[in-house]
């Protein structure tokens, strides 16, 4: 049957709780200060759902897992539904697994024998939990247990005296210490008047809940069916109206029915609730229990702790999902595969920033001792590393990212910092390659991009090689060494010199490889960087070469990183303020000068082509004349432009080049 055109017809609206009227409620205007007390389900109500119930040495390895993040309640088993699961209780009890202040609960239905049967598995343990459910909302009453009211109550009482005289019992006999949750299982919907009649008539079963021996009162949520609100309102409303508030605790069991178990609980812990029930992962029946990593992490972001560890999620995500076969969604909260990463360029580019002034907020705290090192993060509510991953994932390039993003990824995997120019250029190389392939880009096809595109790497280097070098002030004369006394080290005579404004003249000399034969060349300029272009204009017959920008940082282990932006200009003017139409190049060395002499062969290298390219590689960066794109035909020009790639070297260039170094 389709869906119904008036849905009212079939289903039906919750009802109000029945507060005074003109009262005013409490929850909306709180906030959760501090961890409420968790209770771990994993091994029963998170067990019971699943396809194949774990084995008992499954369950034992999960244990360890839920004392390791620091659970003090546990829900270990029902044991009166099979013989495994009872054995499972004694083992854990006769083999000494459970730690001091940890106590173990198990789940028993209201049924006399069953009763006994689930008590009898605990003999021995130091504290116990006794978990006594039965369903109360009216539908239950009426169909499954075919009860009155009064029956309902008759029925609860009974069980209740029923484990109060057991525990009693085997206290006297082990000195084991019994706690009681009475779970009233359907809670949220059942009429909120009967409930807190039930929860009193318990109370008074009970007899024995003082402030300092408090009995539980499990307010579940077995199927989540209203908002979150409603939770809430129906929590408040028990608190506020249950006698011995003051010996009860509160116990708030969700379901997500409605995907919304996160919320119903944040909002019943602000309406009194005062421990959680719940499973990792939100593993449990149909839509699952309420998540306890969400819930303990939401509180971690709002700087409470949880009192649970989840500092390497990771690995418990990895044992849980294998011991209940199950997996976790990419984009499930925390633990998901891509919950700390970014793919959308705007995204990438307010972490990239957001990263870059915590460093340097974080760096002045540090030195000044002043200010605090709060997490302030555009996109990302809690700190990766915290939970155990590092930041390498952190943004991921495909054909949505932009500039920002391969700039962070070369900054992360070369500790190179491209000037904002040149990003914007090497993003058009990603960016094309991208759409090309239609993956994502990973770091190692990214680093490997950066490589080809600015000749770094003996694979890479071009037809053009830098050999040795020597700079020294002035014009040449006879004070200038000789050639052939030029060593390999490449150490400059004159320091001092400087890209960004004049000094004294410099006279640049020398050795290349240019395609394979040896050449020396020499030229004239302000500034090293502008010797050594005369030198490749006159020697290497690249008359119209011309340099743009120029950058440089230091990078450890003090080394020197230069950038330069150059292109072929046929009136030499400067690159245009696009960026169209030049190349950047990259030179890395221990000594100033010689990384702006690798940056500025680097881009020359670009400029000419790069023979030394293996052919696939040559065609991925350095188009060929036609380029199908997307299934249709797109000119080298367009594609280049596009891309911000290198631009077309222009006719003739790589002939002249050769005919120069021969
Ligand atoms: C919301 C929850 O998660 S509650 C926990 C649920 N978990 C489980 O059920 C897992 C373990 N359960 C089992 O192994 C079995 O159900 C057992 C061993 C407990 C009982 O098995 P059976 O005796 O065959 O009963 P069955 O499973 O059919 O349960 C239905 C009977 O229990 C009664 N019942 C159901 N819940 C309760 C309860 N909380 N208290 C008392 N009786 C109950 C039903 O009314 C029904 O009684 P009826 O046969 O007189 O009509
Ligand atoms: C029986 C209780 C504890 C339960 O699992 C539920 O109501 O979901």
């Amino acid at each position: 049957m389709p869906m119904l055109a008036d849905p009212s017809a079939k289903y039906v609206h919750y009802s109000a709780v029945p507060f005074p009227s003109g009262y005013v409620r409490q929850w909306p205007n709180k906030r959760t200060t501090s961890a409420p007390r968790w209770l771990s389900t994993d091994l029963r109500d998170g067990n019971q759902a699943l396809v194949n119930p774990m084995s008992n040495t499954a369950k034992l390895e999960l244990f360890k897992v839920l004392l390791q993040i620091g659970f003090k309640e546990i829900e270990v088993a029902y044991p009166s539904a099979s013989e495994l699961e009872y054995q499972f209780v004694r083992s854990l009890i006769e083999n000494n697994e459970v730690p001091d202040g940890v106590a173990l609960q198990i789940i028993t239905p209201a049924r006399p024998d069953l009763i006994k049967k689930s008590i009898a598995s605990l003999a021995g343990a130091q504290h116990a939990i006794i978990h006594l459910y039965n369903a109360v909302s009216p539908v239950f009453r009426e169909v499954v247990f075919r009860n009155t009211k009064e029956q309902t109550i008759d029925l609860t009482v009974n069980a209740v005296r029923l484990v109060k005289e057991l525990t009693e019992a085997e206290t006297a006999r082990s000195g084991t210490a019994f706690t009681l949750n009475y779970c009233f299982e359907t809670f949220s919907q059942t009429e909120p008047e009967f409930a807190v009649e039930l929860g009193n008539r318990v109370l008074e079963a009970w007899g024995k809940a003082t402030p300092s021996n408090k009995i539980i009162f499990n307010l579940a949520a077995t199927v989540e069916c209203a908002p979150s609100n409603h939770y809430a309102d129906l929590v408040e409303y028990f608190g506020t109206h249950i006698n011995q508030r003051e010996s009860v605790v509160l116990s708030i069991h969700p379901h997500n029915d409605r995907g919304t178990a996160v919320g119903a609980t944040e909002l019943g812990l602000l309406a009194g609730g005062d421990r959680v029930e719940g499973c990792l992962l939100g593993n449990g029946e149909r839509t699952g229990n309420v998540d306890l990593i969400t819930l303990a992490l939401n509180l971690y972001s709002q700087g409470v702790s949880p009192h649970l560890n989840f500092s390497d999620l990771s690995e418990i995500v990895a044992v849980v999902c294998r011991v209940n076969e199950m997996a976790v969604p990419t984009r499930y909260p925390y633990a998901g595969s891509l919950v700390f990463s970014a793919f959308a360029g705007t995204h990438q580019d307010a972490i990239k920033k957001g990263l870059d002034a915590q460093e340097k907020r974080w760096l002045a705290v540090d030195s000044s001792g002043e200010g605090n090192k709060s997490w302030a993060m555009p996109y990302l509510p809690i700190d990766p590393k915290d939970l155990g991953y590092s930041y390498d994932n952190l943004i991921r390039v495909s054909s949505q990212s932009g500039k920002a993003g391969t700039a962070y990824v070369i900054k992360q995997s070369l500790q190179l910092e491209m000037p904002r120019r040149m990003q914007v250029s090497f993003y058009g190389t990603i960016q094309a390659l991208a759409e090309t392939r239609g993956v994502e880009m990973t770091v190692p096809v990214i680093v490997d991009a950066f490589k080809e595109t600015h000749n770094i790497g003996r694979t890479t280097r071009g037809r053009l090689h830098l050999e040795s070098f020597r700079l020294f002030p002035g014009t040449p004369d006879a004070h200038s060494p000789p050639m052939d006394s030029y060593t390999d080290d490449m150490r400059t005579f004159a320091g001092g010199s400087s890209d960004d404004g004049a000094v004294t003249p410099l006279h640049f000399k020398g050795r290349f490889s240019v395609d394979g034969t040896v050449r020396l060349i020499e030229g004239s300029g302000a500034t090293p960087v502008l010797a050594i272009i005369d030198a490749l204009r006159s020697s290497l017959a690249l008359p119209n070469l011309v340099a743009g920008e120029f950058a440089a940082h230091t990078v450890a282990p003090s080394k020197t990183c230069s950038y330069v932006e150059m292109h072929l200009a046929s009136t030499g003017s400067a690159p245009s303020k696009s960026g169209v139409g030049s190349v950047w190049g990259v030179g890395i060395s221990s000594d100033v000068t010689t990384s702006k002499c690798r940056a500025v062969v680097s881009a020359v290298n670009t400029l000419v082509g790069s023979k030394e390219l293996p052919a696939a590689k040559r065609a991925l960066y350095r188009r060929p004349p036609m380029l199908s794109l997307f299934g249709r035909e797109r000119s080298l020009e367009s594609v280049k432009l596009r891309a911000g790639h290198a631009p077309v070297t222009p006719k003739g260039t790589e002939q002249r080049v050769l005919e120069a170094s021969s």
